[in-house]
């Protein structure tokens, strides 16, 4: 309950005095509705259709009123002010239930706001823990759920408050009946709480099964290629069709549920009537007036008795996703790395010295040995350093603690002599241009993906920048140029093609650290070549750090790091490196040669 009271609190905070307004609304609507029953008692007695006999006193009372008018005014007064009131009512309902509507639509958009702007700030740590398709389905069906349990959290407090009203009036006729009705209704709330504790173990299952649900479909989607080419779509779809039985039955399993609880309550309901109708008989002979009173009154708190504890049980199938959602939360607010104020108003590095690890040591959560140790390196301001080193050496795991995505376990980084903290995190950030292995690219058009670095950018500009990564030329001979659309993560170009793109975006930037992590390894030769001019060009100009599998393309790098298990084995120019005979660079650079021959 804790969870839901939090997005209770939540909703209070967000639509303020909206919500009080609508409680009151809720309790003006049942207010009505008791008055209007109440209205029907004498108009039926001024019909004289039934004759009640009437022995209550508050009855007495408002047939004293009419005294002495005439049968067919009273009648109108009463008919119209049964009328004023149904009139009231619907004018409250609609705007209650327009109301309800606003908080609840808006609450859900702030919900989805506020949870995918705390995994955006989230810092990468974050990301390493979390499969991205769980915070897809959490983005897509959490959000959705508690917007779902929201909804029915109202509605269960409208029954609650309506329940309370009609208790309230029913007592005026008979205090004794409406305690046995009561008392009866919430006996049967209380013991189906193995119903809502079924039902929330049901939710549970589904949250698992949605997340298997959405990972599974992100896999296959994202590796389809490797699924047709290897011939594999058997073994995917037979894995679908299982878990698609699985939800089948949870959700068979679901409707069991309900419809088990729904005739428990028809059991009771049709027993309670029985004994209702029997006791009310002995109990009010010769008082019509009343019997018939508490009997309508009674044929409206049961269903509502009954609505309130289905709303419960809705309730219980909804909190896992509030339970999820909520974890999701603090676990992001707690490795939160920016807020929202310090995207804002972030000025760039302008980098004079240089990038320093001292004595930098790294462990990823969960792994035995360090990816990272004993890491004392420079890497001087508009200079080129390589990092080299054989596959799993540590060379991106390095990259990400320069870029303080990774925090060092122990050991510091420095940006011209000061430690690289939350504070000065993002400026460095703003001043590095990264080009990863696997480029990202949106599905949309060429210039929307490289204006998304500098919106302010001019085709003149955004031109320079694919000259310089030499894809100025394929831009042009594309149907559209600057506007052709590049499909799902820039699937219409080729791996060449986007890496060139990539790259122009990196450059259009105008970083004082240019990052480029084997960014030029789906280029052919003539292309990689062009490009390696290009970035030699840019020497002098700006910090570059390239890792590369290739090393005849960072030949003219000003100094070279060799990685081997996450430590330091050779520093020095490529010249000098190369020159070690025993050395794992001359080895390294020695079946490249082979290779290539
Ligand atoms: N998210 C992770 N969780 C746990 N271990 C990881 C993670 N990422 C990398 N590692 C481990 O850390 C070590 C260094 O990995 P890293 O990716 O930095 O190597 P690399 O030199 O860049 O390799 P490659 O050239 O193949 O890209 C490897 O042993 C790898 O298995």
């Amino acid at each position: 309950m804790k969870e839901i009271m939090h997005f209770v609190k939540l909703i209070h905070s967000f639509s303020g005095r909206i919500l009080y307004f609508n409680l009151s609304a809720m309790l003006l609507i049942s207010l009505f509705e008791g008055i209007g029953i109440f209205l029907l008692l004498p108009l039926i007695h001024l019909t004289e259709i039934v004759d009640l006999n009437i022995n209550n006193s508050f009855l007495n009372q408002f047939s004293f009123i009419f005294q002495g008018i005439p049968q067919t005014t009273s009648l109108l007064i009463i008919i119209g002010l049964f009328v004023l009131i149904m009139v009231g009512q619907s004018f409250f309902q609609r705007q209650q239930t327009i109301l309800n509507v606003k908080i609840q639509q808006g609450f859900s958009c702030y919900i989805r706001e506020e949870t995918y702007k705390l995994i955006l700030l989230a810092n990468w740590g974050f990301f390493l823990k979390n499969r991205k398709s769980d915070l897809i389905n959490s983005m897509i069906s959490e959000t959705g759920r508690v917007s779902g349990g929201i909804s029915v959290f109202f509605s269960f407090i409208s029954s609650f408050i309506f329940t309370l009203i009609q208790i309230g009036i029913a007592c005026f006729f008979s205090i004794k009946m409406t305690i046995f009705v009561t008392l009866f209704g919430f006996l049967v709330v209380f013991f189906s709480r193995k119903f809502i504790k079924q039902s929330s173990k049901l939710g549970m299952d589904n949250i698992e099964l949605g997340q298997t649900y959405m990972a599974g479909v992100t896999d296959s989607f994202n590796g389809i290629k490797d699924i047709k080419s290897n011939n594999i779509e058997e073994h995917h779809i037979s894995w679908f069709k299982e878990l698609n039985g699985k939800m089948v039955k949870n959700s068979i399993k679901a409707v069991e549920l309900k419809t088990k609880s729904n005739f428990i309550y028809k059991v009771v309901s049709a027993l309670l009537i029985g004994i209702f109708i029997f006791i009310s008989i002995k109990m009010f002979e010769g008082q019509s007036a009343s019997l018939f009173l508490i009997l309508i009154i009674f044929s409206r708190i049961w269903p509502r008795i009954t609505g309130i504890q289905s709303n419960l049980e809705l309730l219980g199938l909804a909190l896992p996703s509030f339970k999820k959602l909520l974890e999701l939360q603090n676990q992001c607010i707690e490795g939160r790395e920016l807020s929202e104020r310090m995207i804002h108003n972030v000025n760039p590095i302008m980098m004079k010295k240089g990038l320093e690890c001292k004595d930098v040591y790294f462990k990823y959560t969960k792994a035995e040995q360090y990816a990272l140790q004993k890491i004392n390196l420079r890497f001087p301001a508009n200079r080129m350093t390589a990092i080299v080193g054989p596959s799993g050496a540590g060379k991106s795991t390095l990259i990400d603690i320069l870029m303080g995505l990774n925090r060092p376990e122990t050991g510091e980084v420095l940006i011209d002599g000061k430690t690289l903290t939350s504070e000065n995190l993002l400026a460095l950030r703003r001043s590095i241009s990264y080009v990863p292995q696997d480029p990202f690219l949106f599905n949309n058009t060429i210039r929307e993906n490289l204006l998304i670095i500098d919106k302010k950018a001019k085709d003149e500009q955004i031109w320079e920048a694919l000259e310089f990564a030499v894809a100025a030329d394929f831009v042009k001979r594309m149907p559209h140029g600057l506007d052709t659309m590049i499909g799902d993560r820039g699937i219409k170009l080729s791996g060449g093609e986007r890496q060139r793109l990539v790259l122009a975006r990196a450059i259009l930037r105008k970083p004082s650290i240019l990052v480029l992590d084997e960014a030029t390894s789906a280029l052919d030769t003539e292309n990689e070549t062009k490009i390696q001019n290009a970035i030699e060009n840019l020497k002098g100009t700006m910090t570059i750090i390239i890792i590369a599998h290739r090393l005849s393309t960072i030949r003219n790098a000003d100094q070279v790091i060799v990685l081997d298990n996450g430590e330091i084995i050779q520093q020095g120019q490529f010249g000098q490196l190369a020159n070690e005979k025993h050395g794992m660079f001359s080895r390294l650079l020695k079946k490249q040669l082979e290779v290539s021959v």
